[in-house]
């Protein structure tokens, strides 16, 4: 061996060492990245917190190109909850496995797609406007069940590749599935806390928490505040005629009728038995009286089909009261919109009054 020769060796030596060096310190850098998300997965306090992690800023840390979440949501509880929270991407939810199946099938393991391959499921696993050319999807398992799945996408063809290792993403998606399953106990708890178990409005602890903050808001900015009892009429002869659990339905569906008859920001819930209250903020008094007419006449409308068969039918009474200009407190609201529904009551039932004493409107 000449002495250039050796030299030529040397340099070659030391350029792979170099390049050795480089891709471990590329590695440190990885594990730090992944570290960190980590230690925030494991931290976050809410749900929006949590989806804005996976796919916001996990999408910038890692410089990716596309990033979605699937998650499973057969009974519709997550697309109930998740359009009130504040995300800047949602993720999308699915009724059924079908496309969980058409990613993983039976392996359930994390799937790396790159260039020329499985082009057709990387169109289907990311937004199509998203040009991605190489692909991790990451399973999201929790106790042996498939919950969702996380998709990385870049644009650069060489980023994944089939024969690349997947230790990190695993752990990524092993830790993905703790954090997203215990948010979702979380956010259960939190709604059971405010929800009224039978009919799925809000429960009367949550409405006379929500109450002082609409009187509170209503009097600062001055706009109307309307305020309806609305109680099923004889409901006691409801029971008695087709047994507790019919009275249990048509509850349930009374509950469901006032919700999908209200706007975003009204309020509903259960108060008592049969009697429910609901809240609109910036409702005249015109406004109010066509809500409660609205209801009452669906309640007569409505046959409330029982899940043994037959139908039961049923009226209810609203009173209805306006915040005063001089009300110095909520519970004087309430007492006149109680009032209003006595005086239904005793006209008959089957109506609307509107109780006059406070109003301004
Ligand atoms: N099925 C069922 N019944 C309930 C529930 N909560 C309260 N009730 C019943 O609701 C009935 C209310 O009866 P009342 O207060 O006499 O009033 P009403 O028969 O509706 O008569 P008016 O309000 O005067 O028209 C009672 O028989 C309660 O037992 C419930 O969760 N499920």
């Amino acid at each position: 061996m000449t002495p250039s020769d050796a030299q030529a060796q040397i340099q070659d030596l030391r350029r792979q060492l170099q390049s050795l060096l480089e891709a471990a310190h590329a590695n440190e850098r990885k594990l730090d990245r992944f570290d960190a998300l980590e230690r925030r997965l494991v931290a976050v306090s809410s749900m929006e917190e949590l989806v804005n992690l996976l796919l916001v800023d996990c999408r910038a840390d890692f410089g990716l190109d596309a990033a979605e979440l699937w998650l499973l949501d057969p009974d519709g509880e997550l697309s109930r909850a998740l359009p009130s929270l504040p995300m800047v991407k949602a993720p999308q939810l699915l009724d059924n496995h079908g496309p969980l199946k058409d990613i993983f099938g039976a392996a359930r393991t994390t799937r790396l797609i790159g260039p020329g391959h499985d082009e057709a499921l990387l169109r289907k696993a990311f937004d199509p406007q998203a040009t991605v050319r190489s692909a991790a999807l990451l399973p999201l398992i929790r106790q042996g069940l498939l919950i969702g799945s996380l998709h990385f996408g870049a644009n650069d063809p060489e980023r994944y590749d089939a024969a690349s290792g997947t230790k990190f993403l695993d752990r990524l998606s092993a830790i993905a599935a703790i954090a997203i399953e215990s948010m979702l106990n979380r956010e259960r708890l939190r709604r059971a806390g405010m929800t009224d178990g039978l009919t799925g409005v809000h429960n009367r602890r949550y409405f006379d928490h929500r109450s002082l903050i609409e009187f509170s808001q209503a009097v600062r900015h001055r706009y109307p505040l309307a305020c309806l009892f609305l109680d099923i009429d004889h409901f006691k002869a409801i029971n008695d005629g087709h047994g507790h659990p019919a009275g249990d339905e048509v509850l349930r569906q009374v509950g469901g009728l006032i919700q999908r008859s209200l706007r975003t920001g009204d309020l509903a819930a259960r108060y008592g038995g049969e009697e429910f209250v609901v809240l609109l903020p910036r409702t005249d008094l015109a406004g109010a009286r066509e809500v409660a007419e609205r209801i009452r006449q669906m309640v007569q409308e409505a046959p409330f089909v029982m899940p043994e068969g037959g139908t039961v039918s049923a009226t209810l009474s609203a009173g209805l009261a306006m915040l005063s200009s001089d009300a110095t407190s909520f519970a004087e609201l309430l007492s006149a919109a109680d009032r209003a529904l006595y005086e239904a009551k005793r006209a008959g039932r089957n109506r609307t009054i509107a109780d006059t004493e406070g109003e301004t409107a």
